[in-house]
């Protein structure tokens, strides 16, 4: 930008990140900011890609008309589509509050020339944390005992924790995970200190990683007692947990899946959960969301522990996503090298 003017910019919270938080942000940053606060109206599906934006629809009208003017845009899930890109010239940084700008025409982004950042990491504290609870829930059985046994007066611990039903310690149990990257290794960290065996499978990791095991899947998912499963969602990551892997696990081994549904096959979970191969499943996100009411999951009882896709949402992630967001467009006002940068 040009040194001495003022940086417009549109700070467009939804859902989850607050217009007001950004807006703080840039302005702490960048000083000569003219920062304008959008609060944008329209319900989108929370986690959905910009595919599921409806062309034409009244949240890029908002967008376009929020844009006029302003150079730069922090938003979590406004749709930069083709057609809001085209009619917002001035536009040059978009900086997406989340994981993934999967909110923006990429392609189009760059045919224009448009800057296009993310906010890598700022939930994979929440997420990792939200991980470990979900995993203890399932090994010790803390729903199930919440309601029944204290909220309706009674006191039935004594024959609800029989030998059988009384779950796993973390201490000493060999525990896997799939994926080592922000949420992953946070876990891994946690688990560590519970004095759990980690191992670790991550083709894309080499060599030792903080003297934990690196192993095979196939190995991984033979000695793991817990798998927990931190990769993204990819083509290759697709369907990477189906019936052949979860029938290497020892059995009554326990499933946890706060990452994305579609990396396992959901009917061979059910599957598994049903013969006992798999005895428990703590579950955050799913093949399809919201969980359809005919799911097979929502038969199973007290063998899963469901949540409705909240593991990466805390109240530090909205302001360390409005200081990441901010920190990228304080170093695109200074002519800085960008640090998550798309385009
Ligand atoms: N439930 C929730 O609310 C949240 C879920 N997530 C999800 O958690 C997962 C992890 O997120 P981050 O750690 O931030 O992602 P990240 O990108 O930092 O790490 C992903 C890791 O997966 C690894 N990976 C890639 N292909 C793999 C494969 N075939 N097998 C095993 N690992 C593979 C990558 O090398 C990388 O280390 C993602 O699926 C993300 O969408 C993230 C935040 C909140
Ligand atoms: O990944 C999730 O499930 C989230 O909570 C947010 O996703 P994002 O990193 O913003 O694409």
């Amino acid at each position: 930008m040009t040194a001495g003017n003022s940086v417009r910019v549109v700070a467009a919270g939804d859902h989850f990140v607050l217009p007001s938080l950004i807006a703080r942000a840039v302005e702490h940053e960048v000083g000569r900011a003219d920062v304008r606060e959008l609060r944008l109206g329209w319900p989108l599906e929370p986690f959905g890609p910009v595919a599921e934006v409806q062309e034409a629809s009244d949240a890029e009208d908002e967008m376009i008309e929020a844009l006029a003017g302003a150079q730069v845009l922090v938003t979590q899930m406004g749709p930069v589509t083709e057609r809001v890109l085209a009619a917002c010239p001035d536009l040059k940084l978009v900086v997406v509050c989340r994981g993934g700008p999967v909110n923006v025409n990429l392609d189009a982004a760059k045919r224009r020339d448009v800057r296009v950042c993310f906010a890598p990491g700022r939930n994979a504290a929440a997420t990792a944390e939200f991980t470990v609870g979900m995993m203890l829930a399932a090994l010790r059985r803390i729903p199930q005992a919440h309601d029944p046994l204290v909220r309706q007066g009674s006191w039935e611990g004594a024959t609800y924790y029989t030998y059988e039903r009384s779950g796993l310690e973390l201490e000493d149990l060999p525990v896997g995970l799939v994926g080592y990257g922000a949420v992953g290794s946070r876990v891994a960290r946690v688990l560590c200190a519970f004095g759990a065996r980690v191992m670790v499978y991550d083709p894309y990791v080499h060599g030792e990683i903080h003297g934990l095991r690196v192993t095979s899947l196939d190995e991984l998912l033979r000695r793991s007692q817990v798998i927990t499963l931190h990769a993204r969602l990819t083509p290759e990551t697709r369907g990477l947990i189906g019936a052949r892997e979860l029938g290497l696990l020892p059995s009554g081994a326990v499933v946890v899946n706060v990452a994305r549904g579609p990396l396992l096959d959901e009917g061979a979970l059910c599957d598994a959960l049903e013969s006992g191969q798999v005895s428990a499943a703590a579950l955050d996100t799913y093949e399809r969301e919201p969980l359809p009411a005919q799911s097979r999951l929502l038969g199973l009882g007290d063998r899963v522990v469901l949540t409705p896709h909240l593991g990466g949402a805390s109240r530090a992630v909205a302001e360390k996503a409005a200081r990441i967001a901010a920190e990228e467009v304080g170093r695109w006002v200074r002519g800085e090298p960008l640090a998550h940068c798309l385009t």
